[in-house]
Order: structure tokens, then sequence, then C-alpha cells
């Protein structure tokens, strides 16, 4: 008896398996798998009606006859047909299998997508009680069960879906594990749509088709086993029968007649074998379906504006602090930042790689990994104090409020559905907009990103759109509920220079026409020098430095800053000069040291820095930093000419 936990069969996984599931149903695999299965379905559907008759019509004068002409499998122990009982147990043996296997399916796969939508403990949990159901095997189980719900085929199919469904949960954990950690599922999380929506929505679509394709495979194994549990007597009873029944009762007379052993035997493994054959032919057509992207950027100059008038704060935070737990004790990679944003202003934040910039914008849209604590002193959104709102209410409002744009286009959108459908869910969920006019609403917002096609793009799938249309896309998304923030994490970070300037160009048009405030992440100095109102430099886990983009390549104060616009080659660099790079590594998160967090790697500290940590404070109205000894512009030219004479 065989009874094995699906594989995790994934299209790409399966892909290069063989050479038949490549190349399509019109193969000879193919039209083996066809005539196999249309065989089964044939026998299934008219096996019963055909022979049903004759493999119950007793024959006291053919008792436990040898195959002949008129008996070709031989007779039972009553006289009846064995060949005629092997064709109507058709049906008997292949409807429990696909019984079994969806009542395992359906209980394991819902287990195991819940995984990706609760929250830190009850995922724990789940996966602790998942681990736990693996850990007994699965024909132990399913003979158990079967003992325990009694012989018969119901209690055989009811022990089978029992023993099948941890397998199922582990895989729908494993490929649910994946779809939660991506781009769009934290933003579909910040579109604020509930747990069941998500689960229906973004999570099991985006895994159907592996899991569609183990259903299959284990629907094989699961005829094995039936037959396995009547054959010990667990299954079906007598005067039923199926195939593994008939196989018990010719193997009492193995050694003097085979046939009526082997022939039930060859109808289990035709019929295990069709279905793994099924299964490989659909990993195969679902590999083909990934197809090449399209690479169409027709230009884009809309015009740009300058910073808008508009001053009311959208987002204010004061001492933002972030703590992580690791194996290596608790982290804080973010350590009292202060920020705030005005109605259609675009702020830069910059700084080293592991300076907290990505957690920062985490915690702003409470999209934290778990287990991580963020704590602030103020946090005001739209003017509303987030500890005034219950959890439900933050969530609403940054749904409505906040949208993210992430860095990479092609995982910011969940591959599984269609463009139209993400694009006008938020809507749809928020505000209750009709379809109809949620679909022109996005249309809308496609022409104004500047994308041809329409409806047609519309119905098309992430994957049909290059790079640079995904995240046109994606900021046509984030327009659909005109938020008053958008967070974009490096957005440009993954495109050429040509389509950065088009995605620059767009969010300058969101900002101008909807007032919406951006926070742009980037590592890119000169692009944020050039495209912000406002640059927030961050070092250690907090803004050392807040200025007017204008004033970075020459204004800034802070040493780290001018060091910083130092390493980039076109601001304010003399190109025949080495590159100034900035010795030292970044603090270590896990650390306590006192004093100001850059006082090591700074060739201007003085004794106060090492000891007392300086605080964000105001040189003019529009110009911050967080140094003791903060650096006039002409001290910082001093030095560098000297550090270049030096060399
Ligand atoms: N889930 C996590 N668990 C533990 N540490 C983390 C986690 N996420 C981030 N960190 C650590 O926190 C620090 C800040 O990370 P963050 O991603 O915010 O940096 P960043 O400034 O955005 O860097 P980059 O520019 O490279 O994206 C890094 O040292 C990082 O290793």
């Amino acid at each position: 008896m065989v009874l094995s936990s699906p594989s995790p069969l994934t299209p790409r996984a399966t892909a290069g398996r063989s050479r038949a599931t490549r190349s399509g149903w019109s193969t000879p695999m193919g039209v083996i798998t066809l005539v196999m299965l249309g065989s089964l379905a044939v026998l299934a559907v008219a096996g019963a009606v055909l022979w049903g008759q004759a493999a119950d019509r007793p024959d006291p004068s053919a008792v436990l006859r040898a195959p002949t002409a008129s008996h070709l499998l031989g007779t039972d122990h009553l006289g009846r047909d064995l060949l005629a009982r092997l064709l109507s147990a058709t049906w008997l043996s292949l409807l429990p299998a696909v019984a079994a296997t969806l009542l395992g399916a359906t209980a394991g796969i819902t287990l195991g997508s819940l995984t990706a939508v609760v929250g830190g403990r009850a995922r724990r949990l789940l996966g602790a009680l998942i681990n736990l159901l693996l850990a007994f095997p699965a024909l132990l189980v399913a003979m158990f069960f079967a003992a325990l719900f009694g012989a018969g085929a119901g209690g055989a199919v009811c022990a089978l879906a029992v023993a099948c469904a941890p397998g199922f949960a582990r895989i729908t954990q494993t490929l649910a594990a994946k779809v939660a950690g991506t781009d769009f599922m934290a933003a579909a999380r910040v579109l604020g749509l509930r747990r069941h929506r998500l689960l229906l929505r973004h999570v099991l679509p985006h895994i159907a088709e592996p899991l569609m394709l183990n259903t299959t495979v284990a629907t094989g194994s699961a005829l094995v086993a039936l037959s396995g549990l009547s054959f010990l007597g667990l299954g079906v009873q007598p005067p039923s029968y199926d195939w593994g029944l008939l196989l018990s009762q010719g193997l009492d007379r193995i050694y003097t007649e085979p046939l009526p052993a082997v022939a039930p035997g060859i109808a289990i493994v035709y019929a295990a074998v069709a279905f793994q054959l099924l299964g490989e032919m659909l990993a195969g057509a679902a590999a083909r379906r990934v197809r090449p992207r399209q690479s169409e950027e027709p230009a884009l100059h809309p015009a740009r504006t300058g910073v808008p008038e508009a001053a009311d704060h959208v987002l204010e935070v004061e001492d933002l602090r972030v703590a992580l737990p690791t194996a290596e004790g608790v982290v804080r990679p973010v350590r009292g930042v202060t920020l705030a944003l005005r109605r259609g202003e675009m702020v830069g934040l910059v700084g080293e790689s592991g300076s907290g910039k990505s957690l920062t914008a985490l915690a702003i849209a409470d999209l934290l990994p778990d287990g991580a604590c963020a704590t602030w002193g103020t946090h005001r959104f739209l003017g509303t104090d987030a500890d005034s709102l219950s959890r439900r209410e933050r969530r609403r409002q940054l749904a409505t409020g906040m949208a993210m744009i992430f860095q990479n286009p092609a995982s910011a959108f969940n591959p599984s559905l269609r463009i139209g459908t993400q694009m006008t869910e938020a809507v749809r969920a928020h505000h209750r907009t009709p379809r109809a006019q949620a679909v022109e609403q996005a249309l809308a917002q496609l022409q104004r990103v500047a994308l041809p096609g329409g409806r047609r793009l519309l119905r098309s799938r992430p994957f049909q759109l290059s790079g640079g249309q995904r995240q046109r896309v994606a900021i046509a998304a984030a327009s659909m509920m005109r938020p008053d923030l958008i967070v974009a994490d490096e957005p440009t970070t993954a495109l050429d220079v040509t389509v950065q300037r088009q995605i620059m160009d767009l969010l300058h048009g969101v900002r101008r026409d909807d007032a919406t405030a951006i926070l742009f992440i980037s590592h890119d100095i000169a692009l944020v020098a050039d495209a912000c109102d406002r640059v927030l430099v961050m070092y250690g886990g907090t803004i050392v430095e807040n200025l007017p983009a204008h004033e970075l390549a020459t204004g800034a104060r802070h040493p780290y800053t001018r060091m910083l616009v130092a390493s980039v080659p076109d601001l304010a660099t003399d190109r025949d000069h080495p590159l100034h790079t900035i010795e030292g590594r970044p603090p270590d998160p896990c650390g306590t040291a006192p004093g100001c967090p850059f006082h090591d790697r700074c060739p201007h500290r003085v004794d106060r820095c090492a000891v007392e940590s300086p605080v964000l404070s105001a040189l003019d109205p529009e110009h911050e930093v967080a140094c003791w000894q903060p650096l006039a512009p002409a001290q910082f030219h001093g030095q560098r000419e000297t550090e270049e004479a030096e060399q």
C-alpha cells in the first residue's frame, strides 16, 4: 500500500521534468494521458451500467473457473464473471479516491493557507499543529482512522482524508509563506483588505496552480491507498467491491490462477499512472504559460512643478523606535526617528544601507515583520493620533489614506491576478464603488500614467508587462484611492535611467494633481537632490539632518551628510579627484553605546560626541541637524581641500 504525502510540485519545478510536459497535449505522452484518462472516465460512467448485472449474477455451475473465452478473467467463488466485476468496479474505485483527496486537500489547504494571513502567535500555533500532524506516518494514520471510523467505504474515505490533510497543509504553508512575504501582499495589507479577502483574492489564487497539480497526483496515491485499505479489509465491504477488494479475493488463489489478482492490480496501477501523467501535463502547461514580457515604453514628459504651497501635515512622527528580536538578541535598527510630511511635499529619505530607512517606512505603513515592536512619542496621520484609534480604525485609515510603492515592480503585483482586479479591489472594498465605475477609474488612472491599451491592459497579467510599465501601473494603482501619502521605497532602483526619469515625472504628477505627500526612499542622492523638496538623512537609525533638497550639495551641515554627498560623483565633487569614501563601519544595530552614532567615523568629533547623543535641532526654520559641532560650509570645503592636497 502506498500513501505518500503530496510533493510540492510547482509549475517551474516540474517544467523540466520531462520533455512531454514541455511539449503539450499533442505529443505522444499527451495523447497517451488523454487516452488513459478518457478510458477511465468512460469506464467510470458506463462500467456499472454495461457490466453491473453480469458482475452480480452468480452461476453455481461456474464457480472459481480459470480464464476461458466466455470468462476472460475467470469467475469468483459464486461463479460471477471477474472481468465484468473489474470493469463495473471502476467508479467505486475512483470516486472514493477523488472524494478522499478533495476532502483532505480542502482541510489541509485551509489550515495551511491560514498561516499566511493570521498574526504571529496564531501562525506559530498553526505551524506547530501541522508539524505535530506530520509527525505521524500517513499510512498508520489512515489505518488507525479507518479502524476507528469502522470498516467500509465511508470510513476509508474519511480516514484517508485525515491522513493526507497534513501533507497538503505543509505544502500550502510553504507556498503561502512565500506569498505572505511578497510586496503585493504588503500592498494588499496597506489597502486594508480583510483576512478572508487576502486569503481568497491573493493567497489562494497565487498558489492554486501547484496545489491543483499536487491534488491530481495525490488522487493517484489515494487510489492506491484506498485499494490497500480494501485489501486489508478496512475499506469497501462485500457485497460492494472495488479493485482493492477484487485484488484481495484474487490473491487467495494466485498460485493456481494469477490473472484474477494481477488484473485488479494492473487496473490500480493504470489509474494511478493516469493521474500522475495528468499532473505532469498540467505542470507542463502551467510552465508554458510564463511568457516573455512585452517591451513598449512610450516617452513621457509631463510638466514638472515646484513645491506646493499647502503646509498642513499629513504625517507627524516623533521618536519612532523599532526593536526586532533575533537569535543574537534584540536589534534596534530604528532609534528615535522624527519626521513630518506636508501635503503635496516630496521628501527624500537617504542614508547608507542598513541605516533603517525601510523599517521606518514599514513602521509608518504598519507593515513591520512579526515580532517587531514599534514605539512612538507622537504618531499622527492626517491629524489623528494613531493611539486614539482602534487597530481596525487605524487599518482603515491607512488603507484609504496611504499607499506604498515598492522597489521591485515585478513582486509588487500578484502574478495570478489580472491588473484590473488588482487596481480596482481597494476602491471596491473601501468605497463600495461598483465594478463598472471602478474600471472607469482604473482606465483614467492608466491614461494619467500614459499607459496605452486601456481595457486590454486591465485584462492582462503582471508578467505581460515590462518593469517600467509595471511600475507605472503601480503608481496608477496607488493613486486609485487618491491617498494623502505615498511611501515609495526605492521605486526606481530596479529600472534603467530613462524609465527612472519617467517614473519620477509621474510621481511629480501625482503629488501636483492630488496634493499627495511622497516619502521617497532612495540610495540615489543625486536623484533625491534633483526631485525632492526636502531631504532627510538617516544614519544609525536616526535622522541626522533635515534640509531643503537644493542645499544638499553645498549647504549640508552634518559631517555624515557632507561625506555622503562627497561620495556621489556628480554633485559637488571634482571629477579629477578620487571619490571620497566614508571610513569605518555603520554602528551595530544591537549596540547600546552612548553618544552620537557617527562619532567614531567623524573627523570633526569632540569629546562630548562619544558620551551624549545630539538631538535634531533647528539651525533655521527649514534646516535641522543632530550634531554637537555642525559644520559651516566653508569649514567642510577647507577640510576637503586639505585632504586633497595631502593625497
Ligand atoms: N526582519 C528583520 N530582522 C532582523 N533585522 C532586520 C530585519 N529587517 C531589517 N533588519 C536590520 O535592520 C537594519 C535596518 O534595515 P533597513 O532595511 O531598514 O535598512 P535600509 O536603510 O532600508 O537598508 P537598504 O537601503 O539596504 O534597504 C539592517 O541592519 C537590517 O539588517
